[in-house]
């Protein structure tokens, strides 16, 4: 049984002014346990509301969202999401956005000390937790953000352009960096991204979506062997990688 399966999905929104606008249409989707898909196409193709629908803060028009095989209802702790803006409340310190997340999901204060320590260790923020956003860069931030997004041990990720509102050099250290954290830990991960470098560095699938209304146009398998974290900048050199790309950016393209 597939992990998460979205079945003929569609998503309308409402305008003021005249008839509502299709958003999504008719989208279908069998994601494996364990397995990494990125999500790329033309900017307002639906990426975002897809992430959204799955996570729970957003309801479909039609069709359904199904989690082993269960229909998802609402957000639920089985799904952390990562945010492009990082989503961390200014006036607490990175171990207390942390902690923040835990105590949503039910978890005992006592146990939030040796959970934030790990998770921020496992980000490479180990003594980072008592600093608050603003005195941490923006790399820095978004590490607090997985971080928070694993405290919960979520059976899937769901990232929204994580590495969007980064300098180039922070954003490959991270991809890099979550590459390795990805391999070594096996969770099932939704990636929507704007990089077709970062969907061929990371995936195993990549889902190409076509502008409005969203349909899934192609999905391309990534069969780069694993681990490819071992390769670093070297992966990037591989004809696989180089053909993936070519056919992705081709594909793209033609979209826009
Ligand atoms: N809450 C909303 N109300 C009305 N329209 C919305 C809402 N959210 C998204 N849309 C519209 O739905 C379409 C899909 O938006 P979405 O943000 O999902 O696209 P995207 O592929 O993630 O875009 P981008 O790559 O630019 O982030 C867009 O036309 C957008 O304007």
């Amino acid at each position: 049984m597939p992990k998460l399966s979205v079945r003929n999905l569609t998503k309308r929104f409402p305008v003021s002014d005249g008839p509502s606008m299709l958003a999504l249409d008719g989208v279908d989707l069998d994601v494996e346990e364990g397995e990494f898909i990125a999500f790329v196409g033309p900017s307002g193709c639906g990426k975002t509301t897809l992430l959204r629908i799955i996570q729970g803060l957003e309801t479909a028009t039609s069709g359904d969202i199904l989690i082993d095989g269960k229909p998802a209802r609402g957000p639920g702790h089985d799904r952390g999401f990562v945010f492009q803006q990082y989503g961390l409340l200014p006036w607490l310190t990175a171990a207390q956005n942390i902690g923040f997340a835990l105590e949503a999901k039910g978890v005992p204060a006592r146990q939030h000390g040796d959970i934030t320590e790990r998770v921020l260790a496992t980000v490479g923020l180990k003594g980072f937790g008592d600093r608050f956003p603003h005195q941490l860069s923006g790399g820095m931030q978004q590490r607090v953000g997985i971080a928070r997004a694993l405290a919960i041990e979520p059976d899937m990720m769901l990232l929204d352009e994580p590495f969007g509102a980064l300098d180039a050099l922070s954003r490959e250290i991270l991809q890099n960096e979550m590459l390795g954290l990805t391999e070594r830990m096996g969770k099932t991960v939704l990636f929507v991204t704007h990089s077709v470098d970062e969907a061929v560095c990371l995936a195993d699938r990549v889902v190409v979506m076509s502008p409005r209304p969203g349909r899934i146009r192609d999905i391309v398998p990534i069969d780069i062997p694993r681990p490819r974290a071992r390769l670093g900048e070297a992966l990037r050199d591989t004809p696989e990688y180089s053909a993936k790309r070519q056919l992705l950016w081709n594909q793209l393209m033609e979209l826009v």
